[in-house]
């Protein structure tokens, strides 16, 4: 019989797959598919087919493979390999050779009982010579179970968590932002994925410096530059969930140590906008009393009572930033896992230092407005281009006047249906021109 692996290629990866498919839809996830399976006059076992496909997709970036790829995550049709009985596969770990071997033992005497019992008791075996024992038996088992669980880690549905008061619900995430598609500096876009690389892999580390597998990352900036976007890059980058956590709907401590506790590992706690809502010191955020003196009738009753009501909420709400991060390092180094704690603001300056020093923050990151680099990521993204003869003028614009990424954007996005890159790549000088008279107008004006 033909190795798979060997024999492999898009038209014969998507040829099998349809060709399982098919036979699944009309015998059901059964062994009565049958097992050596034959297309093109090419017959593989049905395990072996599948692992070949998964690895030769994996090693492919042609656009055919990645077509196959997209048409079966469409389709929802993820490859799930599995074994008939007696069926052998083999692996090899350090240059030896294993068998794995699935098979049943089915209960020949009839047994009574009150509880049902499974009557089949389902077994893998494993084979190899008994000189690698050690090996096998040290290494080889769990090195299997630790990719058994990455794999089951990589497949699964990632979920998007937002509290409502004390209780966690959530969506299925799917944000398509990436570090790829991300306009920033390239160099400190780099930095940053070492980082989250680098923590990902930390467990070791970790433990033997005695500190909860966590890390704290402050993402600030202007509206628009890319604060939420980044989280989403995270989060897609190391395979983790998001817990969006609203510190206003959180009564009291109690209830924030069991949001905290319910959090699972390989996850990113999000706090946006860590200016807004609450102060850092523990008091609300109170509107100075001159600028309530200076508004005057209704305006001013509406100010007064929310006011009071603010510093009502401050007297018995004991939920602060500060405490927050006092207790995290206590209950996460209890529950194990890793965690990415991240803080989002509009106004660094107006935090209180003592709450985002390092070691509760460890990682500060500016997101700023656009540069020219990270045009031309926008650029390549919306227009898939990386060159007009406009680039230099843009370049030139944006180092003269301060636009976001998400305002580049949009002028990116094609306006019409005919519109072409030429035409986006001309709307955006347009603004970016009209952008800089005005600002000159204002500072002729002063
Ligand atoms: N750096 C960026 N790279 C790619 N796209 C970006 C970037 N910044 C902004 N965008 C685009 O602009 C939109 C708004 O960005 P995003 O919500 O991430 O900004 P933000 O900094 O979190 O804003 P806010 O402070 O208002 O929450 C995004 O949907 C994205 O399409």
């Amino acid at each position: 019989m033909k190795n798979a692996t060997d024999a492999m290629n898009v038209s014969l990866a998507r040829e099998i797959l349809t060709f399982l498919t098919e036979l699944q839809n009309v015998h059901g996830e059964s062994n009565a598919v049958p097992k050596p399976v034959a297309v093109k006059g090419e017959r593989f076992m049905r395990s072996e087919a599948y692992v070949a496909i998964e690895n030769y997709l994996s090693s492919n970036s042609s656009k055919q493979a990645k077509r196959l790829k997209a048409d079966m995550l469409r389709n929802n049709q993820s490859l799930s390999v599995s074994m008939d009985e007696h069926e052998e596969v083999g692996d090899e770990y350090k240059r030896v050779k294993v068998w794995w071997a699935f098979g049943k033992n089915v209960s020949k005497q009839p047994t009574f009982s009150f509880h049902p019992v499974a009557d089949e008791k389902r077994y893998y075996k494993l084979t190899f010579h008994k000189k690698n024992r050690d090996l096998i038996m040290d290494d080889y088992l769990s090195y299997v179970l630790k990719e058994g669980n990455a794999i089951k880690i990589r497949n699964r549905q990632r979920k998007l968590y937002t509290n409502n008061g004390a209780q966690w619900s959530h969506v299925v995430f799917e944000h398509p932002a990436s570090f790829e598609t991300l306009a920033m500096e390239p160099a400190k876009k780099e930095e940053i994925i070492e980082d989250l690389v680098t923590f990902s892999k930390g467990e070791e580390f970790y433990s033997r410096i005695g500190r909860a597998w966590k890390r704290g990352y402050l993402l600030y900036g202007p509206p628009g530059t890319g604060k939420s976007t980044m989280i989403a890059a995270m989060a897609n980058l190391l395979n983790y969930d998001i817990y969006d956590l609203e510190l206003t709907a959180v009564k009291d401590n109690t209830e924030l140590r069991r949001l905290l506790i319910e959090t699972s590992s390989k996850s990113i706690i999000v706090i946006e906008d860590i200016d807004c809502s609450r102060d850092l010191t523990g008091q609300r955020k109170k509107k100075p009393d001159k600028e309530v003196d200076n508004i005057g009738g209704d305006e001013k009753k509406k100010a007064m009572s929310m006011l009071a009501r603010e510093e009502q909420d401050a007297s018995t709400s004991k939920v602060t930033l500060s405490g927050l991060l006092n207790f995290i390092d206590g209950l996460w180094s209890a529950c194990g896992g890793e965690r990415l704690i991240v803080f989002t603001t509009n106004h660094v300056h107006k935090l209180d230092p003592a709450l985002i020093r390092r070691g509760r923050m460890d990682k500060h990151v500016e997101l700023s407005y656009c540069g020219y680099e990270s045009f031309k990521i926008l650029a390549k993204n919306y227009l898939r281009i990386d060159s007009h003869h406009l680039f230099p003028t843009i370049q030139k614009l944006l180092d003269e006047i301060q636009m976001t990424p998400a305002d580049v954007a949009e002028n990116l996005m094609p306006k019409t249906a005919s519109a072409d890159a030429t035409s986006s790549i001309q709307d955006l000088v347009a603004t970016l021109q009209s952008v800089k008279q005005e600002a000159e107008q204002i500072e002729v004006g002063q």
